[in-house]
């Protein structure tokens, strides 16, 4: 069978596997990037080791005497920039928003709150307006950044090259954690906007009559897919900043606000405010509400399915769920579903182990467990595949243990950082498929749908085996190679809705990148510990000649070059899916995200699990996941985000390990004579 890769080892090891297997060894000591592999020119450089990348700066601590001076809570409430709680309940559970995760600030990480970022921002006017305008604003002679477009089309065409390793699941569990972390405030991004900053036609509008927020990308009518349709503007809508809601003034840059939960929480499935939550629970043996159809359970129907959805007729489903993006591509809603029926597979559990308990503590216990089981899985099974195992393990990201890990730090901060969620998370657009197979018990490919046809319809889930045929798909397809070339699917045809052309993510990632005012590649270059550009020439110790020509044809120096594109050519730290710049970027956020979060899984004492519990938790897994709560699911490979091949090899769903929730009995019920559980009752102060 062959080595096995190397970011499954702690994860195995926790599972009960002796084995430690040997490292690949295939990539070592060079950087490497699509089809070539090259010398790292930066002696020194060395993410793997010690700590020297992670800060804990930029938390803003309010100190205790300073807390009743905040505003009221009506007064943040109407602001719109996050509104702080008006006390903190002793809780053992998390709150729905995040507020009193961080007892110093309790406002800390909840949604409406601004991103933070790594260095300052690079706005044209030093405040708010595009980076892009930078040379009109200074009055220089300088030529304006390359039109957004236009740089995709030169430095990301579509080539379909296969990941050798990792499955589609690997990519679709990355988009699970992206929408648990953060989402930029005015946008669903789950079907076009409702602002409208192009003609119906996709001509540009007056001035005059240009929508506030509005920044389209302009297109040229050379442009290869748009220039068929005549098309001279894509949609584009700003971020929703601080400055927006006037929570700032004076000369403060402005700083843009994520509308949902800061914490990896499971906020996907639960909501991120009472209010939601509340509309997504069934108040009876701890469930969450679905529909039964065709003898499985579906999310609810969403009231503004022709709203939210690209129904065509008002019979299609159109789901709610915790986060506004859940019907945005099929095997998107896959996972989501998958998470709501596990959620009601532990509560039903528990309700029978304790028939005891109330419908809120089974709903808070299995919300527990569903997290838990969600953070391990995130860290543990999947992010050392795309960070690195060494460099997880370096970093403090992930332990060997199999004890708790107490390493909570309230200094640091959880907020997600624009840098993460607007440049380095993004490249992993890269990985997108643009068909999705469908798979049958025996492993046969038998079809595929195109993923253009299904944005924001869901009920292709609905029809036939369609749900157990994409879930076997996710763990069987590959992913798309993490490297430049991007999908047409997502290049041309983004949230197309049956017309012949549609968006162009790459395009909006970049403009979302001058929108947000980010710093340039080279100033996150010195950051990370890369030497400083000079001149084109020096970007050569990270990128390809080839790389580097088609920057040189964009950009005019090479302080311009935007953090998107120039960390998407860099070629990868080995045993990871990513350059130096992204790596550390997603290191530093990845280390707050799990140490800032007073909730997280491995702690022990009120807010954690038992010792017995926390191991059970550790034996979770996204293939068993995918066996328990499919229709009829029989069998799948042990690690789900690594392709089927000899040394991953289908077994049936009883042989993976999986996590016995009897540790969950509860000794103080009635009747029941056990000692190990020792769930704390809610206490308010
Ligand atoms: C079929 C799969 C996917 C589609 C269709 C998709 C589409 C989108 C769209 C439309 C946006 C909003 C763009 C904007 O207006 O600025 C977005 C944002 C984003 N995507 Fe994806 N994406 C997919 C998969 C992924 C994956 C696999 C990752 C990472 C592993 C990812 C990471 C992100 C991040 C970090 C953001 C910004 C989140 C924020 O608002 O803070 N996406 N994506």
């Amino acid at each position: 069978g062959g080595p096995l890769p190397e970011a499954y080892n702690v994860f195995l090891q926790r599972q009960g596997f002796q084995q430690t297997p040997v490292g690949f060894q295939q990539n070592q000591g060079v950087f490497q990037q699509g089809a070539g592999t090259f010398q790292p020119p930066t002696p020194g450089l060395d993410l793997s080791g010690g700590n020297k990348l992670i800060k804990k700066a930029n938390l803003p601590i309010l100190k205790p005497q300073q807390t009743p001076l905040l505003p009221s809570q009506q007064d943040l409430a109407s602001l719109g920039c996050g509104s702080p709680p008006a006390n903190c309940p002793r809780s053992p559970y998390r709150s729905f928003d995040g507020s009193c995760n961080n007892l110093r600030n309790p406002v800390l990480g909840t949604p409406n709150t601004p991103y933070t970022r790594l260095l300052p921002p690079n706005y044209a006017d030093g405040k708010q307006s595009l980076t892009l305008d930078k040379s009109a604003s200074r009055g220089t002679q300088r030529q304006p950044l390359p039109g957004a477009r236009t740089v995709s089309v030169v430095i990301y065409p579509d080539q379909q090259i296969e990941d050798p390793i990792w499955s589609l699941n690997a990519m679709q569990y990355g988009q699970i954690i992206t929408h648990d972390m953060s989402m930029i405030a005015g946008s669903t991004q789950a079907q076009p906007q409702s602002t409208m900053c192009c003609s119906a036609t996709g001509q540009l509008l007056e001035l005059a009559s240009l929508p506030d927020h509005c920044f389209p990308i302009v297109l040229d009518n050379t442009d290869p897919a748009f220039g068929q349709v005549n098309a001279q503007c894509m949609n584009f809508v700003r971020t929703i900043t601080d400055r927006d809601r006037n929570c700032v003034g004076g000369n403060q840059p402005a700083e843009q606000l994520t509308a949902v939960n800061h914490y990896l929480d499971l906020s996907i499935v639960y909501g991120n405010d009472d209010l939601t939550s509340q509309q997504l629970r069934q108040f009876q043996g701890g469930r969450l509400r679905v529909d039964i159809r065709g003898n499985q359970q579906w999310p609810p129907r969403n009231l503004n399915a022709t709203g939210v959805c690209a129904i065509q007729n008002i019979q299609e489903a159109c789901y709610l769920a915790g986060d506004t993006r859940v019907n945005q591509n099929p095997q998107l809603t896959v996972l989501q579903v998958v998470l709501l029926r596990e959620h009601n597979r532990i509560a039903d559990t528990l309700g029978q182990l304790n028939p005891h308990w109330d419908d809120e503590t089974i709903f808070q216990e299995a919300r527990k467990i569903n997290i838990g089981q969600h953070q391990h899985i995130s860290y543990y099974e999947w992010l050392p595949i795309f960070i690195g195992l060494d460099n997880s393990l370096n970093n403090r990201i992930v332990y060997t243990t199999k004890d708790f890990v107490d390493d909570y730090d309230i200094n640091v901060n959880p907020t997600i950082l624009n840098e993460h969620a607007t440049a380095a998370f993004r490249y992993f657009h890269s990985l997108i498929a643009g068909n999705l197979d469908l798979v049958t018990e025996n492993r046969n490919a038998f079809g595929s749908l195109r993923l253009s046809d299904w944005f924001n319809r869901p009920q292709i889930l609905e029809e036939g085996d369609n749900f157990d045929d994409l879930s076997r798909g996710l763990n069987t397809q590959p992913q798309m190679a993490s490297d430049p070339f991007h999908d047409s699917e997502i290049t041309q045809f983004l949230f197309r809705a049956g017309q012949p052309f549609g968006q162009d993510l790459k395009a909006i990632d970049i403009q979302r990148n001058r929108d947000h005012g980010l710093a340039s590649y080279n100033d996150y270059r010195t950051f990370c510990g890369l030497p400083r550009a000079q001149t084109f020439e020096d970007f050569l110790d990270v990128m390809r000649r080839d790389s580097l020509e088609r920057l040189i044809n964009l950009y005019e120096r090479p302080d311009d070059v935007d953090l998107t594109v120039g960390g998407s050519l860099e070629a990868h730290v080995p045993g990871t899916l990513a350059g130096p710049t992204f790596l550390c970027i997603l290191t530093e956020q990845f280390y707050r995200t799990r140490v800032g979060d007073r909730f997280w899984f491995e702690n022990s004492g009120e807010t954690g699990f038992t010792r017995d519990q926390l191991s059970q938790i550790r034996k979770a897994s996204i293939s068993r996941l995918l066996c328990d709560n499919g229709r009829n699911i029989q069998a799948m490979q042990p690690r789900g985000f690594e392709r089927i091949s000899a040394r991953n090899a289908i077994l049936p769903c009883e042989a993976l390990p999986r996590v016995d929730l009897s540790f969950w009995r509860d000794p103080q019920g009635p009747g029941v004579g056990q000692d190990q559980v020792n769930l704390t009752p809610q206490v308010f102060f």
